[in-house]
This record gives structure tokens, C-alpha cells and sequence, in this order.
């Protein structure tokens, strides 16, 4: 029996990427979606979907959970909608997975313990494409070697959150695997604030936002006398489908919430 998905977000970049992904997906049904606007409607109803996505659009969450029957939410909105959806979700035991970014440690705790308690999967991922889970897993090899690090993220200029999730997630990993560690020089001044970047642990997080660029991110190690950079690009939205898709298989035989593909793939 195939799958039942929500996607939340589905006119976005993403979501509309989603959209397609699990229509054209033998094992996977879309059921409905949810917007901010649009109640009533049906998604074939709006621009840039066609007429056999003729799925129910809903505003109301609740409304949606209790007349849609769903196995899977796949979020793809803005960080203070998708901690309300997340919400909704494990209360009513559809299984969340997230792609939304911004969550903060208190709300990923929060959630966290719901998960558990409603024994409901949940899978929250700062980044889809493998090849990114793969770099912050070599970020974290080799920051037992290197201490010293910067994060350079490049994203397109409609990206609403700074620094990106994948950038932060980054951090954490690169965190568990060096002692603490204030980088520069100690009596460095920004002559322009902001010019070092966020701190994070005593590490640099630096964002670029242009016109052109969809979803890049540089880690640069340093010491005596050599420089590691890992990298990664996305080009284009298609490169999150595959995660998306594998997270929508896993979390049907999960109990629990994970945070970030590294724990999964
Ligand atoms: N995990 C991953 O691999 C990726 C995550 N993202 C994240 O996904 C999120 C969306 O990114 P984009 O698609 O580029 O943004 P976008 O701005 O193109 O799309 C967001 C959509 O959410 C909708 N929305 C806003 N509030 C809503 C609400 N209350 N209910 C329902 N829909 C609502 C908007 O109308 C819009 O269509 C961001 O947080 C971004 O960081 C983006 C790319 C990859
Ligand atoms: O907003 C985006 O575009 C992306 N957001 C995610 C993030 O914040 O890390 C994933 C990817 O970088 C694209």
C-alpha cells in the first residue's frame, strides 16, 4: 500500500520540488497539502501544478490532521510554522520529517520528548543531499586532527535564516570531535562588526547570500603550514529528493525523533 504524505510549503522551492517528487513516486500518495492561503482549493487549482495533483489544500492544521488520513508530514515552510506543525503532527502520530531549518535547541529538545512520548518516528534534516551528510561527517573526522576551522555557507539571496542549518549542524558535529577552542588571534578587533563571522564555540560561521547560488558550503581547516577545505554544492532542489524520499521510507519503521541524515544513512 503506498505511502500517505502532507507536504506543508507546497508552492515553495522546495515544496514544490517535493510536490513532484512524490507524485512521480510509485509507493508514495499525496493525500493533501497545507498553505497559509488557498483553503478550500485544490492544488491543481493553483499555478504550476497539473490537473491530476488534485489533492485539498487546508490553512487549518488541525482540520487537515483530523479529516486527511496521513502516515508522513514533510514540512518545507519557515522555522515558526514548522515547530507548530511539527507539534500537531506527533500529536495526532503522523510521522514528521522536516526539512525546514531554524529550529532552536529548546524546540528540538521539546519535540524531541514528544516523539518519545507519542512513540511516533521523526526525522528532522538540515540538509537532504547526501553528499552534504557526507561532508559534515568528513568535517567531523577531520576536526580531531585540524582545531582550527572556519564554515563559509553560500546560499541564494531569498533564504530567510542565517546561518544556514547545515552550517550550524556542521558546527555541532565538528564540535563533538575537538576540544573548545577560541580561533584568531586574541586580541582581534572588528574594525566592521561582523567582519569575523558568528561564533559558535569559538569557531567562525561566515553567511553569503547572491543572487545565483542555490545551496554551497566550504569547511576550512588550518595548521602549520596546510590548509583542508571540504566542499559541497548543491545546484539545484532535485539534489534533496533522494533524501527526502529515504526519510519518508525510514521514518515509517521509527519510534523516535532524529536529528540530522548522518544518524541514518
Ligand atoms: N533540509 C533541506 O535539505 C533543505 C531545507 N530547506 C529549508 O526549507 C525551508 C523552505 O525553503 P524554500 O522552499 O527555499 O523556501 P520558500 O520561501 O520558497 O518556501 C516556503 C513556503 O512555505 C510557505 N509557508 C509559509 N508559512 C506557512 C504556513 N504557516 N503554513 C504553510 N505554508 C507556509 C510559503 O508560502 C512558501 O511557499 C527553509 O527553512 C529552508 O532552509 C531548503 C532546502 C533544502
Ligand atoms: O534555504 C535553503 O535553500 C537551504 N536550506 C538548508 C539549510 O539551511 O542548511 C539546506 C540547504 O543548505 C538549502
Amino acid at each position: 500500500m503506498a505511502i500517505k504524505i502532507i507536504v506543508a510549503g507546497p508552492r515553495g522551492r522546495m515544496g514544490k520540488e517535493a510536490v513532484h517528487m512524490i507524485h512521480n513516486t510509485e509507493d508514495f500518495a499525496l493525500t493533501a497539502c497545507l498553505d497559509h492561503k488557498n483553503e478550500g482549493m485544490k492544488l491543481s487549482d493553483l499555478e504550476a501544478f497539473q490537473d491530476d495533483l488534485n489533492v485539498p489544500v487546508y490553512t487549518d492544521i488541525e482540520k487537515c490532521f483530523s479529516e486527511q488520513q496521513a502516515d508522513v508530514f514533510v514540512d518545507l515552510t519557515v522555522p515558526e510554522a514548522a515547530y507548530k506543525h511539527t507539534k500537531a503532527a506527533l500529536n495526532h502520530q503522523i510521522r514528521p520529517v522536516i526539512g525546514t531549518t531554524g529550529y532552536t535547541e529548546e524546540q528540538l529538545e521539546e519535540l524531541k520528548q514528544l516523539a518519545k512520548e507519542k512513540q511516533t518516528g521523526c526525522i528532522i534534516a538540515p540538509n537532504f543531499a547526501v553528499g552534504a551528510v557526507l561532508m559534515m561527517k568528513f568535517a567531523k573526522m577531520a576536526a580531531s586532527y585540524f582545531p582550527d576551522v572556519e564554515i563559509i555557507e553560500k546560499h541564494h539571496d531569498q533564504k530567510l535564516d542565517a546561518p544556514s542549518g547545515t552550517a550550524k549542524k556542521t558546527a555541532e558535529l565538528i564540535q563533538e570531535a575537538r576540544s573548545p577552542k577560541k580561533q584568531g588571534h586574541p586580541d582581534e578587533e572588528e574594525t566592521i562588526p561582523g567582519a569575523r563571522g558568528g561564533d559558535f564555540d569559538g569557531m567562525r560561521i561566515h553567511s553569503m547570500r547572491l543572487p545565483g547560488l542555490v545551496a554551497h558550503q566550504e569547511i576550512v581547516f588550518g595548521s602549520a603550514g596546510q590548509t583542508l577545505t571540504i566542499q559541497h554544492d548543491s545546484m539545484n532542489r532535485a539534489s534533496f529528493m533522494d533524501g527526502v524520499k529515504e526519510c519518508v521510507y525510514q521514518v515509517m519503521d521509527m519510534d523516535e525523533l532524529i536529528y540530522g541524515l548522518e544518524n541514518i544513512l
